[in-house]
């Protein structure tokens, strides 16, 4: 138990899918795993272990932002020894090639958060996904036929920026998308020598305004959710 999961010892696997939503992992428990149980149910951050394919693997919602989604992480990884850990999320594209329902693969993800700058001062330490992860969901995705982008995302410790202007040199900078939290997780993956990596499904875009459906987005989550559970399987 610690102190924002109540799993006792063992029953997290070693690789555990990360989505914001809680409702999300149960999603992905119901839909995707077998011999499923519920670990966790403190304030509602919903976590399950189950089988994938005969491969055990947990999913546990973080919430959303960095503060919140590093608690889960940081404690995955000190307390429940997970090695592998893949946020599955959605982001708002901000370049005019990435369309909604893309998969993004975030290569590397700038932040605007104070956490790491407080650990680094003067120094922008890139916050990167792990190479092996990436290049095992890179070929898994590209043999679905999905339409994936790879590339460097935005975490944002805002979803309501009255800053467009930055938005805009993001893009100007190749970024693909604006998202809130893969950059504390290749932060903590790194800080204890984990595998991070960060998959994302476009749910709307910044700059046409253009935003999915509810039933669109489900569709568009399973195959991330698939390319997730096939990468930590591989
Ligand atoms: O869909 P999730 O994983 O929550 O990710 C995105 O959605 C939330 C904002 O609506 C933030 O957490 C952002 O990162
Ligand atoms: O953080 C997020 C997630 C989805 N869309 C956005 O614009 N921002």
């Amino acid at each position: 138990m610690s102190f924002h999961i109540e799993a006792k010892a063992g029953e997290i696997a070693e690789s555990v899918l990360l989505p914001g939503d809680p409702l999300r992992a149960t999603y992905i428990a119901e839909t995707f795993l077998e011999d499923v149980s519920c670990y966790n149910n403190v304030r509602g951050m919903l976590g399950y272990t189950g089988t994938y394919k005969g491969n055990r693997v947990s999913v546990q919602g973080t919430g959303m932002g960095m503060p919140s989604a590093s608690i889960y992480i940081h404690e995955l990884i000190n307390d429940y020894q997970v090695k592998n850990l893949v946020r599955i999320g959605t982001c708002g594209a901000i370049q005019q090639d990435v369309n909604i329902r893309d998969v993004i693969i975030a290569q590397a993800a700038a932040t605007d958060s104070a956490m790491i700058r407080k650990d680094f001062p003067g120094i922008d330490l890139p916050q990167i996904g792990n190479f092996n992860l990436i290049k095992n969901a890179y070929d898994i995705a590209t043999d679905k036929g999905l339409t994936l982008h790879v590339g460097n995302v935005f975490s944002s410790d805002s979803f309501y920026s009255d800053d467009q202007a930055t938005t805009n040199k993001l893009g100007q900078h190749g970024v693909l998308a604006v998202e809130m939290e893969a950059a504390a997780l290749y932060y903590l993956s790194a800080k204890f020598g984990v595998r991070g990596l960060t998959l994302l499904t476009v749910s709307d875009h910044i700059l046409t305004g253009e935003h999915t459906t509810s039933q669109e987005r489900q569709t568009t989550f399973n195959d991330m959710i698939e390319v997730a559970l096939e990468t930590v399987a591989k």
